[in-house]
């Protein structure tokens, strides 16, 4: 308590040091927006002296960050922020950038290998170096996927052998990477822990790769569920042991067996004896007691009847324990995750885990976060929190997404998110470096609202299109899941049912195609035109319309035009392909029909990492509780790209957003989605709902436990932390955990504006 009174106290000092700088800005806040409230939250913070300046962060370009300008572009774009103010005649808001901590002090190469890393991320990196297993945690935008990129290369270089996993396939791109689930052959997630078991310890594949491993590194980790986690550690664990390291266990089973078989003859010797004695009793006493004794021979009998079972009894229950007492000395012995360094990052403020009850897909209500795994707390004994914002430079900006973080909306947050609303105007969009057209990604909550943008999008290409349909199969025998079932799972897993493309569309792929060319799931690219994979099948069209010469030249140039032969790839006869292009069946909108299966056209894309790649069909598998394929579906591994939903683009940095905030559902969807853009320039908000910025209860409490540890023990994260470091928090953090502890102190409080459910 003590410790957040000093945190408040010096950020009231700090706030008196900069009202002279806040008085500098407010007065040229846009006519529209109403005067500035006085919530200590969101006004911006003092730049640090002690802080290094760090690089601008709009200046590296990875996969995800397709929107980013070239690199002459940006760099004259950050001088530009050092120096100038937006323009105003827009109409619109415009935000004022503050001279910041995290802004450039001086221009990085592109390279992202020579970007000096913060002194947080320098802290992180040496910690990987020495071996150690870490949580590495902060904001979005402080840079944990990149200086996990670094840290993974650096590992690389000193000859360890890293697997780069994430909990979804856009983000794994994002750090180059699969997701954990492949690495692992977790399928779905939904197997017991004894299958788990079984499957680890018999998949050669899977204890080859765990064997030759030496780090685990998993990126966003806020959406593994405690479940998935403990079957991670588990997998780990079982896919790691080697037998010789297994402790003794068969000699350990004989010396057992040894000493119950020779309790078992002593037992029956001394049985033996006491039926011989009471035998020889029995005879001498037999006459003389016949009559009088019959009675109690018979009891006696049954009282050796029960004894006998009763010491049977005990038998078996000293067996089971014995046994019990192997397996436990057994699961000891095996470290956490089987010894692997494991490095797992992310940020539990933004999008928590889907929680699946079973194969059945039931949704589970309540969050289970990875932190509360046993496999957490075994294995993961330090934290990293970085501080730095590299994402966003401008400091009203990342105050007000600090506050959104915590589940907090104040009146001036409110005000400029008002400002960004859907009627703003936004500056003229540019060219990417390999050429492709930049867009405004539009982030939608719902899957079916990002569908039907990208349909619109599609539908105003004037060009032929081609509808390509997948090609299902089920297993009858499904064991206990049912075919809708598998049916449901296939939608949820694989490629779309139907996808129709055209020339120009804009796509993402859906599979791991070449990881060493970047082709990833989740990479996007421009669709420049279609090519002939199968040409045997011309032959068999059966309709042939004999054309004139000039037709066909006509009817080349056109199909040309809508991208179906670019020129490098057609070597065909310009007959068999003006044939081939007449009698393709259509549907009745125009879409040339083709199932998967048959595919006479595939796509080619050119990439945002400028790969350009010919895409054919592939398949996706789903598996039985069993471990068999009940399901199949083979389809081109592609969806459209205009839009997309926000639970994708976690993890993702993009330059231009539209984003459709106002019916979230999920805790920190809203955080993400407005956490994506790099400045609120360049940010407009399809609709806004106060009600819907949300934070986890429990991630609030895990990160203010957190908080009390690192002040209890403040060089902990920081091991050359200088004198002149006076705080490990930034000021924008400092300002949002100072909102935090405000909500602890007065959460009776009713009407407050933090929402925690
Ligand atoms: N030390 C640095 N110097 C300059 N730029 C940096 C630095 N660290 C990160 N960046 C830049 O900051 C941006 C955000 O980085 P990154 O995507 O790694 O953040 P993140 O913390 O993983 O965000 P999120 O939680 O949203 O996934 C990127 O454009 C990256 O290149």
């Amino acid at each position: 308590m003590q410790a957040i009174l000093d945190a408040q106290q010096h950020h009231q000092r700090r706030l008196q040091v900069i009202t002279a700088a806040v008085a500098r800005w407010k007065p040229s806040l846009p006519p529209s927006l109403p005067p500035a409230p006085t919530a200590p939250v969101s006004q911006p913070p003092q730049p640090s002296a002690q802080t290094p300046a760090a690089p601008v962060s709009n200046q590296h370009h990875h996969q995800q960050q397709q929107q980013q300008p070239s690199s002459s572009r940006s760099k004259r774009e950050a001088v530009k922020a050092e120096t100038s103010v937006p323009p105003t005649e827009s109409g619109p808001p415009q935000f004022l950038t503050l001279p910041s901590q995290t802004q450039p002090s001086q221009i990085v190469d592109d390279d992202e290998e020579n970007v000096p890393l913060d002194r947080y991320q320098t802290a992180a990196l040496q910690a990987a170096e020495r071996g150690e297993s870490f949580f590495l945690t902060g904001s979005a935008g402080v840079g944990k996927s990149f200086v996990l990129r670094r840290i993974i290369s650096r590992l690389r270089k000193n000859g360890k052998r890293v697997a780069v996993t994430a909990s979804t396939g856009c983000a794994a791109v994002n750090i180059r990477g699969s997701t954990v689930h492949s690495l692992l052959k977790l399928g779905l997630g939904l197997d017991s822990h004894r299958q788990l078991k079984q499957k680890a310890s018999k998949n050669v594949d899977v204890r080859r790769r765990l064997r030759d491993l030496d780090v685990l590194v998993i990126d966003e980790i806020s959406m593994i569920d405690s479940v998935l986690f403990d079957k991670i550690e588990l997998v780990c664990a079982y896919g790691r042991r080697v037998e010789k390291e297994l402790p003794n266990k068969p000699n350990m089973w004989k010396r057992e067996n040894r000493e119950r078989n020779r309790e078992r003859n002593r037992e029956r010797n001394r049985e033996k004896n006491r039926e011989r004695n009471k035998e020889r009793n029995k005879e001498k006493d037999r006459e003389r007691n016949r009559e009088r004794n019959k009675e109690k021979d018979r009891e006696r009998n049954r009282e050796r009847n029960r004894e006998r079972n009763r010491e049977r009894n005990r038998e078996k229950d000293r067996e089971k324990s014995t046994a019990a007492e192997a397996e436990d000395h057994d699961e000891s012995h095996v470290l956490p995750f089987g010894g692997l360094q494991v490095i797992v990052c992310g940020d539990f403020f933004q999008l928590p885990p889907v929680s699946v009850s079973d194969a059945r897909h039931q949704f589970v209500k309540e969050k289970f976060f990875a932190f509360e795994s046993s496999a957490w707390k075994r294995g993961i004994t330090n934290t990293f929190c970085l501080h730095d914002v590299h994402r966003q430079s401008d400091h009203v900006f990342i105050a007000l997404l600090n506050e959104i973080r915590l589940g907090v909306v104040s009146n001036d947050t409110q005000r400029v998110m008002k400002a960004c609303g859907a009627s703003r105007h936004l500056p003229a969009l540019e060219l990417t470096e390999n050429g492709n057209e930049v867009h405004y990604t539009k982030l939608y909550p719902f899957r079916r609202q990002v569908h039907g943008e990208n349909s619109t999008r599609l539908n105003a290409i004037p060009s032929q299109g081609v509808r390509y349909a997948a090609k299902d199969s089920v297993t009858v025998d499904t064991g206990v899941l049912n075919v809708a079932t598998v049916r449901t799972m296939l939608e949820a897993v694989a490629g779309l049912r139907t996808l129709e493309l055209k020339k120009a569309c804009r796509v993402i792929c859906l599979k791991n195609l070449d990881p060493d060319a970047g082709i990833v799931n989740g990479s996007a690219g421009v669709l420049i035109g279609f090519t002939l994979s199968s040409v045997q099948r011309l032959e068999q069209l059966e309709e042939y319309k004999f054309m004139t010469q000039q037709k066909v030249i006509e009817r080349r140039k056109e199909m040309a035009r809508d991208g179906m032969f670019p020129e490098e790839q057609v070597d065909l006869d310009q007959k068999q392909i003006a044939k081939l292009f007449e009698n393709l069946p259509r549907d009745e909108d125009g879409f040339i029909r083709l199932g998967a299966h048959e595919a006479l056209f595939s796509p080619i894309i050119k990439f945002d990492n400028g790969v350009t790649m010919t895409i054919s069909e592939q398949k996706w598998d789903v598996y039985g509780l069993d471990g068999r394929v009940v399901g199949q579906r083979t389809q081109i591994p592609l969806t459209l790209g205009w839009a997309l939903s926000i639970h994708k683009s976690q993890g993702m940095t993009l330059r231009n957003v539209e984003a459709d905030v106002g019916q979230c559902f999920d805790y920190g969807q809203v955080y993400v989605a407005l956490s994506r853009a790099t400045s609120l320039e360049r940010l407009r908000l399809l609709s806004f709902n106060d009600s819907k910025v949300m934070a986890h209860h429990k991630v609030l409490q895990f990160y203010e436990e957190m908080r009390c540890a690192r002040e209890s023990n403040p060089v902990s994260d920081i091991k050359e932390q200088t004198e002149e470091d006076e705080f490990l928090v930034s000021d924008s953090e400092l300002l949002a955990l100072t909102a935090c502890d405000e909500w602890w102190n007065a959460s009776s409080v009713p009407n407050r504006q933090m929402k925690c459910l």
